[in-house]
């Protein structure tokens, strides 16, 4: 039962049952019963105070671009990063504060002269969801480059942890759980002559353009590679691209993405995703494993 949402929102201002589809990129989802946007290491604190005061499960919520949240929405407190911006440059080292894009963070290094995070370029989302998902792309990943970051552990206290042989794994990373990460350091390299970084990142971005990336909204890719495997060679070899589910689509671009039309809703994409699973293990005995994050109850 929530307490004295008045007092609290003197400190933080707590919205209620807030439509998830004004913050995600694919625009479905249901609604949140309580959410704030805090600007500032204290409101994060604050907000992480109302869910442990009123026992509200904690939900955190980056760019949505690799989140499902389904139709019946989220019984509890999420926490948006988006108000969460700043990037400051020291030497070799890039720093921001979670809610930053990650499109946002590659352009300062690149305007630093600071190199390592071209291939990168054209992934959406923030940095803070890209570090919890140790994002990568060709052949590079965040866990490559990661120097430190700023967490706030459940307890309200707050850590600064720094790279270890095992904080990350393929698409995954071991931080301590439930925390929030607050702000993220990447030590990257110097280099005199920027044009050739500003060159490669936009061959990058071409590159996800000419396969159809960007053509309609999506989550990217819904499944882990089975490695040494490939997710999306075998959708494709199960003969699976066009299938659609109520608006639903394997993209015909790349099997391992499903695409949404408009009014699709959460749970369509979900039914598709699963569908896809099935033939996927009927056909090869695979099971895959969703690569973006599912939240909410089905
Ligand atoms: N390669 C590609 O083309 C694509 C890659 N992606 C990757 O996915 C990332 C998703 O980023 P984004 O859209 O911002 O994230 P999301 O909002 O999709 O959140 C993803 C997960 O990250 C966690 N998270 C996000 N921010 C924080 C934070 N500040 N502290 C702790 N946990 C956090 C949440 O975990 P929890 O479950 O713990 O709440 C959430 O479930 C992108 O940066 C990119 O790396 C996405 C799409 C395409
Ligand atoms: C899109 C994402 O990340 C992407 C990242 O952009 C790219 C580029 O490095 O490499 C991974 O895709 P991927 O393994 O599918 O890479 P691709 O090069 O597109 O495909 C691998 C192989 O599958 C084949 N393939 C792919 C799709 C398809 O419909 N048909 C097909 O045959 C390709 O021809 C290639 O031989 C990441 N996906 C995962 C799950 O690791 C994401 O995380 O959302």
């Amino acid at each position: 039962m929530v307490s004295n949402v008045s007092i609290l929102e003197e400190k933080i201002n707590i919205h209620t049952n807030y439509d998830i589809t004004l913050l995600s990129p694919i625009k479905c989802g249901g609604k949140v019963k309580y959410i704030t946007f805090p600007s500032t290491l204290d409101e994060v604190i604050e907000s992480i105070k109302f869910s442990k005061q009123n026992d509200l499960k904690l939900f955190i919520l980056g760019g949505l671009t690799n989140t499902l949240v389904l139709d019946s929405g989220l019984d509890g407190l999420a926490i948006s990063t988006k108000n969460l911006k700043g990037i400051t440059v020291k030497d070799d080292v890039i720093s921001a504060k979670c809610g930053e894009s990650l499109s946002h963070v590659i352009q300062s290094a690149i305007n630093n002269n600071l190199s390592g995070l071209e291939q990168l370029s054209g992934i959406p989302g923030t940095i803070g969801g890209a570090l919890k998902g140790n994002a990568g792309s060709y052949n590079k990943a965040i866990s490559d480059i990661f120097y430190s970051a700023e967490i706030v552990l459940p307890d309200l206290s707050i850590k600064k942890i720094y790279n270890s042989d095992d904080l990350f794994s393929y698409r995954a990373s071991n931080l301590p759980k439930d925390s929030f990460i607050y702000s993220v350091s990447l030590r990257l390299n110097k280099v005199d002559d920027n044009k050739p970084l500003i060159k490669q990142r936009e061959e990058y971005i071409l590159k996800r353009k000419e396969v159809g990336q960007y053509d309609k909204p999506s989550l990217g890719c819904v499944f882990k590679n089975p490695t040494p495997l490939s997710a999306g060679l075998l959708i494709d070899k199960c003969g699976l691209k066009g299938l659609s589910y109520n608006g639903a689509v394997v993209s015909e671009s790349h099997a391992n993405f499903i695409t949404v039309e408009k009014n699709t809703t959460a749970n369509s994409y979900l039914t598709l995703a699963n569908k896809v699973r099935e033939e996927v293990f009927k056909r090869f005995g695979i099971t895959l494993d969703y690569e973006i994050n599912i939240m909410g109850q089905n």
